[in-house]
């Protein structure tokens, strides 16, 4: 796509998700043409505290868990209790799961449980993360909404499973991974938008910015910035 072949043009940016190979080749031929993002192996991180179902978390773990070997499942939680009940409801689940040689090995390889002490602390180990999906599965989620800096899509509270957003909630799901939501966001229309800038001077407004930028033209070394400017004004050199 990069490149073209004999038979096909080739293309100015290239979009969308896929597996490591896919992501790893997008960013190969960034300069070539544009990307969107980094959208590799799919990622779940969630946000719970005691409030929170510990069937329901281990189910929506694995939702993303049997996507990729690679993919990565992530629990952050203020109690201990409910870890212990997700990792052990995570194994039970596994072993039911249709695809359970994949998402086992994302469990495994991948996957973590993190018990922090307060609140806050689960918000700041989240945000370093940069999740593409996170799950705020606390009373209340809407109080923390200003506490969430880095993910690619949020789903508040217990009806908003991970799932709902990969097939109707609507909001674009094509996602930053690998902590790129430090600095990428979902696929959007702005991908498809570019800038450019349009200059135009008239002789008097150029006067008044000639000596600026012949001096600093000169400053730099850049003797042909400074007398095309010049010629402007009639000056030209032997
Ligand atoms: N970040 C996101 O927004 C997002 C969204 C959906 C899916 N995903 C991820 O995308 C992946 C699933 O996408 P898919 O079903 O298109 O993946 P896939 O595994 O079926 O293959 C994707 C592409 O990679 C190629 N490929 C596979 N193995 C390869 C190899 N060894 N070398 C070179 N190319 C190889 C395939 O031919 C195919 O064109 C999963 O990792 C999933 O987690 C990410
Ligand atoms: N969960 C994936 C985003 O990482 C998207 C997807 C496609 N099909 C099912 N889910």
């Amino acid at each position: 796509m990069a490149f073209g072949t004999e038979s096909i043009a080739s293309v100015d940016k290239i979009v969308g998700p896929g597996n490591i190979f896919v992501a790893t080749a997008k960013k190969q031929v960034f300069g070539q043409v544009d990307i969107d993002m980094v959208a590799g192996p799919s990622e779940i991180g969630i946000i719970a505290d005691s409030s929170a179902d510990y069937k329901q978390i281990a189910a929506d773990l694995l939702s993303q868990a049997e996507h990729d070997k690679r993919a990565r499942p992530i629990l952050i939680t203020n109690s201990l209790e409910l870890a212990k009940a997700v990792d052990v409801e995570v194994n039970r689940q596994l072993k039911v799961l249709p695809r359970e040689v994949i998402a086992t090995a994302s469990v495994n390889d991948k996957g973590f449980i993190a018990v922090v002490k307060e609140i806050d602390d689960m918000f700041t180990l989240m945000n370093a993360i940069a999740p593409e999906h996170l799950e705020v599965q606390v009373k209340n989620p809407t109080q923390y909404l200003n506490q969430i800096k880095n993910a690619g899509s949020v789903f508040l509270g217990k009806y908003a499973s991970e799932p709902l957003g990969d097939y109707v909630a609507g909001p674009n799901h094509i996602l930053p991974t690998g902590g790129t939501a430090r600095f990428s966001s979902p696929l959007g229309v702005y991908d498809f938008v570019k800038r450019t800038s349009f200059i135009q001077y008239t002789k008097s407004a150029l006067e008044k910015e000639a000596k600026a930028i012949t001096t600093l033209a000169r400053v730099e070394g850049l003797e042909g910035h400074a007398r095309a400017i010049e010629s402007r004004f009639g000056k030209f050199y032997d």
